[in-house]
């Protein structure tokens, strides 16, 4: 475990007083623990002062599926990262409607947050598909790229800016929203996949029983 690489040989940001601010995109449908051990992993390897999730509003290249309420999944993420100081949830995609693009995430955010250090952690499989993102080059101007190690997926940086991506080994979870979905379905559990609260509210909502 640890970074592999990261720009200039040191961390990006360090040593000038600016808040950490990580940013965790995706559609969490439903957040599962992959994401969370890789938020806190990274967290704690950038010296991040705080992570903000942010679900997608309406996430355009998952449109071949259907994706749960925004509300839900806003929810979801909100349940399984309250008791974690370090870990907040943006709005910021769902509330701005039409299809989600990471350049607007990251403009909203720097307009709220000022002049704090932007990494966008991204996990291996979204990375690889990175310059296929709207606005592609602007991107690295305004965040670093963290992408992080998942299973089933080459861990690479080919083609990628030098010095606007760094790669990081976390602690390989085989867990897939997908999966959990899947599971749900199937009347198999998903306890432990999920945080617990997560489970409870899958369960009240009656969320994937169709999937
Ligand atoms: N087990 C995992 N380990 C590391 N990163 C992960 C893991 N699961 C998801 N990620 C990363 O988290 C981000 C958000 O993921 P997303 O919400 O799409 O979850 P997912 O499990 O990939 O969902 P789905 O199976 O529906 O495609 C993506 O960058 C993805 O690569
Ligand atoms: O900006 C884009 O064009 C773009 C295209 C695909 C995915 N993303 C972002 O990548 C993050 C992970 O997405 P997903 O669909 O794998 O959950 C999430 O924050 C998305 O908004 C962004």
């Amino acid at each position: 475990m640890g970074e592999q690489q990261a720009a200039g040989g040191r961390e990006p940001g360090s040593g000038r007083g600016k808040r950490r601010l990580g940013v965790m995109g995706g559609t969490f449908d439903p957040i599962h623990h992959g994401h969370l051990v890789a938020a806190s992993e990274v967290a704690a390897l950038f010296h991040l002062d705080e992570v903000i999730f942010v679900p997608t509003g309406q996430p355009w290249q998952k449109s071949q599926r259907a994706v749960s309420p925004a509300e839900d999944r806003y929810l979801m993420t909100v349940i399984a990262t309250a008791s974690n100081p370090q870990f907040s949830v943006s709005r910021s995609d769902i509330d701005r409607g039409g299809p989600t693009y990471t350049i607007d995430t990251l403009r909203d955010l720097r307009a709220v947050h000022g002049d704090a250090d932007l990494f966008f952690i991204t996990g291996a499989d979204a990375l690889s598909q990175i310059l296929s993102w709207r606005d592609h080059e602007e991107l690295f101007s305004l965040a670093h790229f963290i992408g992080v190690t998942r299973p089933g997926h080459d861990l690479t940086d080919d083609g990628l800016p030098k010095g606007g991506v760094s790669l990081v080994e976390v602690p390989a979870l085989a867990i897939s929203s997908t999966d959990c979905r899947g599971r749900v379905a199937k009347g198999d559990p998903v306890w432990y996949l999920v945080p617990d609260g997560v489970v409870r509210y899958i369960d009240k909502r009656q969320l994937y029983r169709g999937a």
